[in-house]
């Protein structure tokens, strides 16, 4: 991940509400922009692409599109927007959808070459049909592309599968974490989905009532013990690992990352050597002194305490486990953990009850 590329800082009022955030963004992957409805998602990134003023300053890669005298105009701004409406010209094919957008940059500057993005977005049976005959996923997949191809530093995009049905969004997902995994660009992404989150965003700011209530990669940041996002039942962390061996005759995949392994049910999207995000839930980890091998729970790992947070609800601890460098939370009771006596550094083994592949 870039180091900050992205620095925001902006107030911005509107009757009865104001935002009021200071953010620092990685300059590749994808940002997850996240809160509920209402918590100025949109409003930050219209601050962003300079569609709102507002007070603040913003610098992208150390050039600054905005300070206390400057205000770059939106059309100065090397940025695209993608929105839930797609806006494709309709009487353009597929092709000069693309080629429009493409032609705005002159030559010598276009970073993104019409065959990647054609390839990534997998356009090309597409290229001659007209906008009216594509499917609403589809059409995504081409003002994606269009956008792309106006070699933009900054990619922005406000909730851009949500007028989508549920299999158009599923059948979308894979080729937006193609794009984030080839374009060497940043991505903003809007979302109040937490499914769409856990798969494709590497980094996340998470906002309530106009303000930023926890930002970081992703991973580290779901893994907090403070649980800034108040997930409750569905507090966990995302593990990041490697399909390396299968158990045919049980149905098996081994999925390894840094710090151990999980055996998952064997899903026939993923192959030797795939990538894949696997969820685990903090109420499905519990934590045992010794290695038990005499019962049904497949999935043990050696770890050791890192934080211990006593009451996050009445009752409850949640406790902070490092197996390698891979962090996973678990839920006990607050008289569990008393009993266990667990403390910062003790090495214990987790036992986890359910784990799944994050779709
Ligand atoms: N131009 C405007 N004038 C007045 N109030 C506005 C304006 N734009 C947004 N707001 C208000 O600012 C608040 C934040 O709106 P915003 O659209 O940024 O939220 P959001 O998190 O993107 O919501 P959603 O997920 O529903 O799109 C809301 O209370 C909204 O009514």
């Amino acid at each position: 991940m870039n180091p900050t590329a992205i620095e925001a800082r902006f107030i911005c009022r509107f009757p009865g509400f104001e935002l009021d955030v200071d953010l620092k963004l990685p300059g590749n992957g994808i940002t997850a922009l996240f809160g509920h409805s209402g918590c100025g998602k949109t409003t930050l990134l219209r601050c962003i692409a300079g569609l709102q003023q507002a007070q603040g300053q913003l610098s992208v890669f150390g050039t600054p599109w905005q300070t206390d005298t400057l205000f770059r105009p939106v059309h100065q701004r090397p940025l695209a927007y993608v929105f839930q409406e797609t806006h494709l010209f309709p009487h353009l094919s597929v092709r000069r959808n693309l080629t429009f957008g493409q032609r705005r940059v002159p030559a010598e500057q276009r970073q993104i070459r019409f065959d990647d993005a054609v390839s990534w977005l997998g356009l090309a049976h597409l290229l001659e049909r007209m906008p009216a005959r594509l499917s609403g996923g589809e059409r995504q997949r081409v003002a994606i592309a269009r956008a792309i191809l106006t070699s933009p530093r900054l990619l922005l995009m406000d909730e851009p599968l949500s007028a989508l049905d549920q299999s158009s969004k599923q059948e979308i997902l894979p080729y937006l974490e193609r794009l984030r995994d080839h374009l060497a660009i940043p991505m903003i992404y809007v979302s109040h989905s937490t499914s769409e989150v856990a798969r494709l965003a590497n980094h996340i700011v998470m906002m309530d009532n106009g303000r930023v209530i926890a930002q970081g990669p992703l991973q580290e940041t779901l893994a907090r013990v403070d649980q800034p996002f108040r997930l409750e039942e569905d507090a966990g962390v995302l593990v990041q690992a490697t399909l390396d061996a299968l158990d045919e005759p049980w149905h098996l995949a081994r999925f390894s990352f840094d710090g151990g392994s999980l055996w998952l049910r064997q899903d026939p999207r993923f192959r030797h050597g795939d990538q894949a995000r696997i969820q685990v839930l903090a109420r499905d980890v519990s934590i045992a002194l010794t290695e038990h091998r005499d019962q049904s729970i497949q999935n043990l790992l050696p770890a050791r305490v890192d934080h211990v947070e006593t009451d996050v609800t009445p009752g409850t601890t949640l406790v902070r486990l490092l197996a390698g460098n891979t962090p996973f939370l678990s839920r006990l009771t607050s008289r569990s953990a008393a009993q266990l006596a667990l403390t910062p550094g003790q090495p214990v083994w987790l036992q986890i009850k359910s784990v799944a592949l994050v779709d």
